[in-house]
């Protein structure tokens, strides 16, 4: 019998491609007779540095080449971080497995060889969901935008450009990095961003996808499902801050979500908890409220 080849395809930063090999190896545990290939390739989020995400088109820019070499049949999955995916999902490319969810909350990172906070000095960020956090619990330092992936942000950091930088924890934790972290935050003070800390599997509609069956974790799909119908709820563009928190226990279910109304410059946050069974319901009626809320 001839071996099945599966290619993966992935960004090609140091992190996305542990990622990747993070997925294979499950995959291959599982199914030890697959032959596995991983097929890295630039995104235009990836080259375009010098602009800031919401400006040059948000989320999709880090999708749109693998979408298209998932459409033309050069690789066969594509792995990508959640959170970095638009909330629209294209019919033909579903979201097949999600990975059980790495640490979803933020940390704060102090350049090297510094032992604490400079006041005056800026907190790099990287999303408008961080900066609005971060302007409420750091009232002496301002905010500043930085863009790279998160092996760039850390040297621009170390130079000296900034006083401290918000990284995922599940970013440094899988690039083994975690001795960089100088505090993590609640996940109450800064919440974190849907999907954060979760792996999504995507591919083509219509094809056997059954051996990703070793990847999906149940607990990690029902909160992702729960953020992601908060914020598609909420929103209709990516540039706004959102936050939004899902956590399952149990057949307990419970959202904590934020969003920033523009027009009258108010943040907003609120919890929901019900049923594990509800996930959509919870995602959609906790956006209502904060919406009326304003
Ligand atoms: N936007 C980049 C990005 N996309 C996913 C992660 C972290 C890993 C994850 O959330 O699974 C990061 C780095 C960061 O925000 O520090």
């Amino acid at each position: 019998m001839e071996t099945r080849k599966i290619r993966i395809g992935s960004r090609d930063s140091k992190l996305a491609v542990i990622q990747s090999e993070l997925i294979m190896e499950m995959i291959r545990q599982a199914h030890p007779e697959l032959e596995l290939e991983l097929i890295t390739m630039k995104t235009t989020g990836d080259l375009i540095l010098d602009r800031s995400l919401d400006k040059i088109g948000g989320k999709g820019l880090f999708v749109k080449e693998l979408d298209q070499a998932l459409r033309d049949g050069r690789i066969d999955l594509a792995v990508h971080s959640l959170k970095d995916m638009p909330m629209e999902i294209p019919k033909d490319l579903p979201l097949l497995a999600f990975s059980k969810r790495e640490d979803p909350r933020d940390v704060l990172v102090l350049p090297k060889n510094s032992s604490e906070l400079h006041k005056g000095k800026p907190i790099g960020s990287s999303s408008a969901r961080r900066t609005l956090q971060l302007n409420r619990l750091f009232r002496d330092n301002p905010t500043a935008g930085i863009r790279g992936n998160v092996l760039t942000r850390l040297a621009k950091l170390d130079n000296g450009d900034y006083g401290a930088l918000v990284l995922a924890f599940a970013g440094l934790k899988r690039l083994n990095l975690e001795e960089r972290v100088s505090k993590i935050f609640d996940s109450a003070e800064m919440i974190p961003a849907a999907g954060q800390g979760i792996l999504a599997v995507q591919g083509r509609a219509g094809k056997d996808y059954a051996y990703l069956d070793c990847v999906n974790d149940k607990k990690a799909e029902i909160e992702a499902l729960t953020e992601r119908v908060f914020v598609t709820a909420l929103d209709g563009g990516c540039s706004s801050p959102i936050a939004a928190f899902a956590q399952l226990e149990g057949d307990r279910l419970r959202l904590t979500g934020l969003y920033y109304h523009e027009e009258t410059a108010r943040t907003i946050t609120g919890e929901i908890s019900g049923c594990r069974n509800d996930a959509e319901a919870l995602g959609r009626t906790l956006a209502m409220q904060l919406k009326t809320e304003v």
